[in-house]
């Protein structure tokens, strides 16, 4: 028994050390396409590339039925690239997003300028609202489809120095832009938000904006204002949105979010006393905010994702791609277990 405990425990020591040395170096290798122009473009030459027409991912269904995003090849997508009238060295114009399993590098490229139909004929696929995409798609490829599409918006808003108005210049792989005028680089950037859910032990708050889709219920979030660190903007937009005072934060982890212009996401759990629960909502924010009860939230957190052809049901959470999802998880999981010690289930 010992022995192979000792066994199993050297074999997995073996694999994370031998997976961490392969982290190390693919970082190391992305790190220096990121650094160096003539290595990406050598690097575009064997490169995977998403395809993404005004924005919007390019997907493939395969034989099962499922969504996948797309991925072409260099000698593909130039071969595509010129059947639609197009240079192929318009791979040169991609973004570089990471690399795959194998090492291999990504690419993320805008073709909103040629034709759309033509394109997803020859890709055999089609290219899909990211909104959409994100339902489609199966879990690990959402935040890629997401990060794809932020480095492209974020370069096509960022052509011009906001100080002399004069075009910036991005570098081969895309990880800066800079004004040859100023002198000034130009990084991408995504606003700092964070999401909280607020529990008062037995039940948790929920509110939705009129933007929401029918009937979904988020955990509250806000932007941080300058300056600002993660406690006092959750103190802050609690107070603001729905007038309660709250303490116990408790990190729970992080999220990019593509919209409505690359936010990321700072997940955190609170709690307020029991006594003071009244909610009092700022309506120019929100349209309601709720208490939930644990029955509620189980039974939302079994519905599967809302799919937009139905009617949508009375109440449903965020799909798991979104973190507000993990948030109303978590705390589900950590009142089914106190119920447990309680003797409630
Ligand atoms: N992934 C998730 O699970 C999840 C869940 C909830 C919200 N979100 C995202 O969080 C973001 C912020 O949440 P919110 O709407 O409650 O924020 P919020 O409560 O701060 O209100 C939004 C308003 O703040 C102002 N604002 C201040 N700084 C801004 C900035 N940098 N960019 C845009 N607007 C800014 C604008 O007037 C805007 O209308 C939303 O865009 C939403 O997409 C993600
Ligand atoms: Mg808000």
């Amino acid at each position: 028994m010992l022995q192979s405990f000792k066994l199993f425990f050297n074999c997995n020591l073996v694999l994370s050390r031998s997976y961490s040395g392969y982290y190390v170096s693919r970082v190391r290798y992305l790190k220096r396409l990121k650094e160096d122009d003539e290595a990406c473009r050598e690097a575009l030459k064997s490169g995977n590339f998403l395809l993404y027409h005004k924005l919007s991912p390019l997907l493939r269904k395969t034989s099962n039925g499922i969504y996948t995003l797309a991925s072409l090849k260099t000698s593909d997508l130039e071969h595509i690239l010129e059947k639609v009238g197009k240079d192929k060295h318009f791979v040169n114009e991609s973004f570089l997003l990471g690399c795959t399993d194998k090492g291999e590098p990504q690419f993320s490229l805008e073709v909103g300028d040629l034709d759309r139909s033509a394109l997803e004929q020859e890709c055999r696929g089609m290219f899909v609202d990211l909104r959409k995409a994100f339902f489609m798609l199966p879990g690990p490829e959402s935040p890629l489809a997401a990060k794809g599409q932020a480095l492209l918006r974020w370069h096509q808003t960022n052509c011009f120095c906001s100080a002399t108005g004069q075009p910036t210049i991005r570098n081969q792989s895309g990880s800066f832009r800079v004004c040859n005028s100023s002198g000034i680089t130009y990084y991408p950037k995504m606003a700092p938000v964070v999401i909280v859910l607020v529990s008062d032990g037995s039940r948790c708050l929920l509110a939705r904006q009129t933007m929401f889709p029918l009937g979904m219920y988020s955990a509250l979030s806000g932007f941080c204002d300058m300056g600002e660190s993660v406690e006092e903007t959750l103190h802050r937009e609690v107070a603001e949105e729905v007038g309660l005072e709250v303490e116990n934060i408790q990190y729970s982890g992080s999220q990019h979010w593509p919209f409505p212009q690359s936010s990321f996401m700072l997940a955190c759990h609170a709690t307020v006393n029991p006594d003071k629960t009244q909610v009092n909502i700022d309506k120019a924010e929100l349209e309601d905010a709720r208490w939930f009860t644990y029955e509620e939230i189980t039974e939302a957190l079994r519905k599967p994702p809302l799919d937009p052809r139905r009617e949508p049901p009375v109440f449903w959470v965020p799909p798991p791609y979104a973190i507000a999802n993990q948030l109303i998880q978590e705390w589900a999981n950590q009142q089914q277990l106190s119920r447990k010690l309680h003797g409630l289930e």
